[in-house]
C-alpha cells in the first residue's frame, strides 16, 4: 500500500447506483429473523478452536462508532481463543461519502456530516488507543479493502452490526462475495428493541406505531453490554506498514471535495447546539440534557419549540452515527425516572426513541418499497410533479413563506432542523407545492446531521401521506402562528423580515405597500412573493405580484427602447 494509498479520487466515483432500492424487496425481506440466533446472544457462545492457530478479527464498524453497547466489540471481547488479534476498520465508503447523486443535484453527505463524521471517527480511534488498539481508517469501498487484511495463515472472521436498507446491504453482499476466505459474523445493535425480541417476523408489524407499541409492551430492553477494558483488544503484534499507515490515516474535508472556503467557514452562532462527532461529546450531552438540565422531565411542553438548546435532547446526530447507543439512553432515562420522576414528558421522550425502531423494523418490513415515488401503498392519487425552480427556492429557503424558509434555511447552515419543522417543510413540499417527496428526502439526506436512513425515509414517507399511520395535512401559517408566535425565529434565520411587525410576520405578503416601504421590506424586491400556491396566497397578493410583474416588464422594456434608440 503507498502512503495513503486508500484515498480515492473523487471523480473516479461511479454513478451507476443513483436510484436507492436497486435490491428487490424481496431480497431485503430476505433477512431473516435468526431463529436460534447464536450469533444475536447478549454473551456470544464462542468456541475454543480446536487447532492453534491465530485467530484474526476484523471488526469492521459501520453506524455503530463507540465504545459502550457495542455488540461486535463485545464479540471480539468474548471470544475466547487461544491467540486472537482484533482489528478494527471503518472506511469512508465512496458511495456514501463525497459522492453526488445527480438526479437529485445533492451530495450524499454534505459539509456539516461530514465535519461530524470525521470528528467522530477520530474521537472513535483515540477511545481505541486508549484501550491499547488501533482503528484503521480506509478511503476505499468495504469490499477493495477488508480482503487486503485477511492473513491466509490465520483464522479470519469479518464481523459487523446489522443494516437494514438497500444500499448497505448492496454492500453487506458485496463484502461476502470478496471475502469467502473468512468467516462472516453478524449482530442486531441498533435500536432498543433486539430484532429477536419482538416476538414476530417484520414482515407482521402492524401498520401504524400505536398498534407496535401495544404489541411490544412486555418486551424488555436487553442489558448493555459492558465496554472493552485495557488489552481485551489485542493487535497485531508487528503489523506491517501498510496497516500501521492506515492506523494513522484520516482523511480532511478537502479529501472529500470541498473547497478551502467552505472548510475555512467558522461555525454558524445561531445553531441551537455545537455539535462535536464522537462517543465522548455524545455522552457528555446525555448527561447533560438528563441529568443536569434535567430537561427530560419537561419534554412534553417543549419539544415543538424551535428555538434553544434543551426543547428536545438533540441527541440524533450521535444516534444516527452510533456514538450513542439507544439502549444506553433508555436506560438513562429509567435512571433519572428513579432518581427524580416519572411523568407523562420522559414517557413520551421514550416513545420517541422507540419511534425510530419502529421506522427500522417499517423498513426491513417494506423494503425498497420505501424508496419510491408512491410508497408502500401506492398512493398514484398523488400525482407528484418536479418542477426544479420551485424545488430549488424551497431548497434554498426562499419560497416566500417565512416559517418554511426560516427552518430550510436552519438545516441548511447548522445540519439540524426540528421534528416539528421537518413535517412542516415536509408537507409544505410534498401537499402544497406538489413536488416529489424524494426531492426533500435527498435534501434533507445531504444537509442533515443526523441523517439516518430509516428515520429520515420513514419520516417523509410519513409527513408526504405515503407511509404509516393517518395522512396529517399542515396548514404551514397555522403552524408558524401557533409554534412561532411573536416571530422570533423567522426573525433569526430570515433576517431580510426583522423589521417586519408581528401582526404580518407569517404571512408578510398581506402588509399594507406603505408599510412595507416603512419598514423596508417590498415584498417582491427585499423577500419573495410566496409561492403560487392557492392555500395561502390570498388574490390581493395576487394582483399585487401580476401588478408589479407588469410594471417591471414595462420598466424593462421602457429600458431596452431606450437603449436601442
Ligand atoms: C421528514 C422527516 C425527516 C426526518 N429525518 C430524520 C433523520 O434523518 N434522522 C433522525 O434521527 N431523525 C429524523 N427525523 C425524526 C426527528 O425529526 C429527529 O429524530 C429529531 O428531530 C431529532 O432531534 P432530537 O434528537 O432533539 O430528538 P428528541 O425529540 O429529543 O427525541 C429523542 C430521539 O428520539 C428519536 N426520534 C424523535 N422523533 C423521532 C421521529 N419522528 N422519528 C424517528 N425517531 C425519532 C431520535 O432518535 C431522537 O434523537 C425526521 C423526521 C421527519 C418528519
Amino acid at each position: 500500500m503507498e502512503k495513503r494509498s486508500n484515498k480515492r479520487k473523487l471523480d473516479q466515483i461511479s454513478n451507476q447506483e443513483e436510484e436507492k432500492g436497486t435490491v428487490p424487496v424481496k431480497q431485503e425481506n430476505s433477512k431473516k429473523v435468526k431463529k436460534n440466533p447464536e450469533e444475536s446472544q447478549q454473551t456470544p457462545k464462542t468456541e475454543e478452536p480446536s487447532n492453534n492457530k491465530m485467530q484474526r478479527i476484523i471488526l469492521w464498524f459501520r453506524n455503530d462508532l463507540r465504545l459502550h453497547d457495542n455488540a461486535i466489540l463485545n464479540y471480539a471481547v468474548t471470544k475466547v481463543a487461544k491467540n486472537k488479534q482484533i482489528i478494527p476498520v471503518f472506511c469512508f465508503d465512496p458511495r456514501f461519502y463525497g459522492r453526488k447523486v445527480q438526479k437529485y443535484d445533492t451530495l450524499k453527505t454534505g459539509l456539516v456530516r461530514q465535519r461530524f463524521m470525521i470528528e467522530t471517527v477520530q474521537n472513535f480511534r483515540e477511545r481505541l488507543e486508549k484501550v491499547g488498539s488501533k482503528l484503521l481508517v480506509s478511503m476505499d469501498k468495504p469490499e477493495i479493502f477488508l480482503p487486503t487484511l485477511i492473513d491466509k495463515s490465520c483464522d479470519n472472521t469479518i464481523v459487523y452490526q446489522d443494516e437494514i436498507c438497500s444500499e448497505e446491504l448492496t454492500v453487506e453482499k458485496l463484502v461476502k462475495e470478496k471475502c469467502k476466505k473468512a468467516e462472516i459474523k453478524s449482530f442486531w445493535g441498533s435500536s432498543c428493541y433486539h430484532l429477536d425480541d419482538l416476538g414476530f417476523h417484520p414482515n407482521d408489524l402492524p401498520h401504524i406505531y400505536g398498534k407496535f407499541r401495544e404489541k411490544t409492551e412486555g418486551v424488555k430492553v436487553r442489558p448493555l453490554f459492558g465496554q472493552p477494558k485495557q488489552d481485551q483488544l489485542p493487535f497485531i503484534e508487528k503489523p506491517s506498514k501498510d496497516i500501521l499507515e492506515a492506523a494513522e490515516f484520516m482523511p480532511t474535508l478537502k479529501d472529500f471535495g470541498f473547497s478551502k472556503e467552505e472548510v475555512e467557514k467558522p461555525r454558524d452562532k445561531r445553531a441551537c447546539y455545537e455539535f462535536i462527532g464522537g462517543e465522548e461529546q455524545a455522552t457528555k450531552r446525555l448527561t447533560e440534557y438528563i441529568f443536569e438540565t434535567k430537561s427530560v422531565g419537561n419534554y412534553a411542553l417543549v419539544r415543538n419549540n424551535l428555538i434553544g438548546a434543551n426543547y428536545s435532547s438533540k441527541l440524533s446526530p450521535w444516534l444516527a452515527c452510533g456514538a450513542l447507543s439507544p439502549r444506553y439512553i433508555y436506560f438513562q432515562v429509567k435512571e433519572f425516572e428513579k432518581k427524580h420522576r416519572t411523568n407523562e414528558s420522559t414517557k413520551v421522550f421514550l416513545d420517541e426513541l422507540f419511534w425510530r425502531d419502529f421506522y427500522r423494523f417499517w423498513c426491513m418490513k417494506y423494503g425498497s418499497k420505501v424508496f419510491s415515488s408512491y410508497g408502500i401503498y401506492n398512493r398514484e392519487y398523488y400525482d407528484w410533479t418536479t418542477d426544479k425552480e420551485t424545488v430549488k427556492k424551497w431548497k434554498e429557503g426562499n419560497t416566500g413563506m417565512p416559517i418554511i424558509d426560516a427552518l430550510m434555511r436552519e438545516m441548511n447552515v447548522t445540519g439540524f432542523m426540528p421534528n416539528r419543522g421537518r413535517m412542516i417543510v415536509a408537507c409544505y413540499l410534498t401537499m402544497d407545492l406538489k413536488q416529489d417527496w424524494r426531492e426533500g428526502a435527498y435534501h434533507f439526506e445531504e444537509k442533515l446531521i443526523d441523517h439516518d436512513v430509516q428515520s429520515n425515509y420513514g419520516g417523509w414517507n410519513f409527513s408526504a401521506g405515503i407511509g404509516p399511520g393517518r395522512v396529517l395535512v399542515f396548514n404551514s401559517v397555522k403552524q408558524s402562528k401557533d409554534h412561532d408566535k411573536n416571530g422570533d425565529y423567522i426573525k433569526m434565520w430570515v433576517p431580510e423580515l426583522k423589521k417586519v411587525p408581528v401582526e404580518y410576520i407569517h404571512e408578510p405578503w398581506t402588509m399594507p405597500k406603505d408599510l412595507q416601504k416603512g419598514c423596508k421590506t417590498v415584498i417582491g424586491e427585499d423577500y419573495p412573493y410566496p409561492i403560487n400556491c392557492s392555500k395561502y396566497t390570498n388574490k390581493v397578493a395576487h394582483t399585487i405580484e401580476k401588478q408589479a410583474k407588469k410594471s417591471k416588464r414595462a420598466e424593462e422594456k421602457l429600458k431596452q427602447t431606450k437603449l436601442t434608440k
